[in-house]
């Protein structure tokens, strides 16, 4: 079943009694084996959309549609989504194996046919061996894969994931993400999924709407995302480093990545798309490095380790010009 949420409004009002836009006009769509990433900065609403298809927020206006069935105005409980939080709620006193097939077991699914499928997610999920643990004996890591579990452990009709594998470290994210694609993909199931990550953003979504100020800028495949960015706001929020925006001719800003900006010490400007800078900070990152350089404005780039210039040092900053992207200075959109 497909997902469908359009022209979305929210403002909330603070105790203050100022008044927050949390979504402003959002329409986004999944479909029903589809994978959505959303992202965006702190406070851009990806919570507060999220909230809204579950039915724990209600939205000023707009629709919330599940195949084709309009929920909008349906309570939670009877949305069949299920939600994974950045903190995953577990029951304490239920074991994680009960944990996990609970709802299966309140849907009147057979204890044998519950029992085989926890095994399965648990075991997709690497929470095999904690299937007889309590919640209270359980990391947060693993805590958060039991929740995850729980939810996968069924088909509902609409999966969200609020940043579920935040407390997780890096070598499980990395294999939970290809566990998550495939139990969803084998669900069938359309699932949103926020997350500030970035590789897990590019590595995971089908599609990856970017948000900010309680709208969705762009929607695309991630590639798209990262190699055309919509906006100038897009370029920044999107990709492992915000993309370097210089003012260039008039009305014309144009971007570069980090990682496609190359420097050279003590020599002239190699011509072309290159100026002369001055290097301020070095800041080691394993195999490479990030360097701040002065000219003409502040600019970041993302050098192999070794070939790191030093602070202070002149150098020329080049890149090629099809690694140039061109915005409207007045709009901020692509040209
Ligand atoms: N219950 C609330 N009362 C007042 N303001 C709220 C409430 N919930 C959210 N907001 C505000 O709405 C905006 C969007 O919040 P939301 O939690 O959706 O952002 P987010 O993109 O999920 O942020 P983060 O990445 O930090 O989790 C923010 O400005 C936030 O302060």
């Amino acid at each position: 079943m497909s997902l469908r949420v359009e022209s979305a409004h929210k403002t909330f009002r603070a105790h203050s009694g100022a008044r927050v836009v949390a979504l402003d006009g959002v329409d986004v769509t999944a479909a029903d084996d589809e994978l959505l990433v959303v992202v965006g900065p702190s406070g851009s609403g990806k919570s507060t959309l999220l909230r809204a298809v579950a039915g724990l927020e209600t939205l000023d206006a707009g629709r919330v549609v599940i195949g084709d069935r309009d929920v909008t105005g349906v309570p939670a409980a009877r949305r069949d989504v299920a939600m994974v939080f950045q903190e995953g709620a577990l029951f304490p006193h239920l074991s994680v194996a009960a944990n996990i097939g609970i709802g299966e077991r309140a849907r009147g699914g057979r204890r044998r046919d519950v029992d085989v499928r926890v095994r399965e997610v648990a075991g997709a999920l690497g929470v095999e061996h904690l299937l007889r643990r309590m919640p209270g004996e359980l990391s947060g890591g693993e805590r958060q894969r039991v929740a995850l579990a729980r939810v996968l452990v069924r088909a509902p009709a609409v999966c969200l994931l609020d940043e579920p594998l935040a407390s997780v470290d890096a070598e499980l994210r990395l294999r939970m993400r290809g566990e998550i694609r495939a139990v969803q993909r084998s669900l069938g199931v359309p699932m949103v999924h926020v997350t500030h990550d970035q590789f897990e953003a590019m590595a995971m979504g089908d599609r990856v709407a970017v948000m900010d100020g309680g709208r969705v800028l762009q929607c695309d495949r991630p590639e798209m995302v990262y190699d055309r960015p919509a906006t100038t706001a897009v370029a920044r929020i999107v990709g492992p480093l915000p993309m370097n925006l210089l003012p260039a001719a008039v009305g014309v800003v144009v971007g570069i990545r980090p990682e496609r900006v190359r420097l050279r010490v003590g020599e002239e400007d190699e011509g072309g798309a290159g100026r002369i800078g001055s290097v301020i900070s070095v800041e080691p990152a394993g195999e490479e490095c990030l360097v701040r350089v002065l000219a003409d404005g502040e600019l970041l780039a993302r050098l192999p380790w070794p070939a790191a210039p030093k602070v202070g040092e002149r150098v020329s900053v080049a890149w090629r010009p099809e690694d140039e992207h061109h915005f409207d200075a007045a709009t901020g959109r692509r040209r």
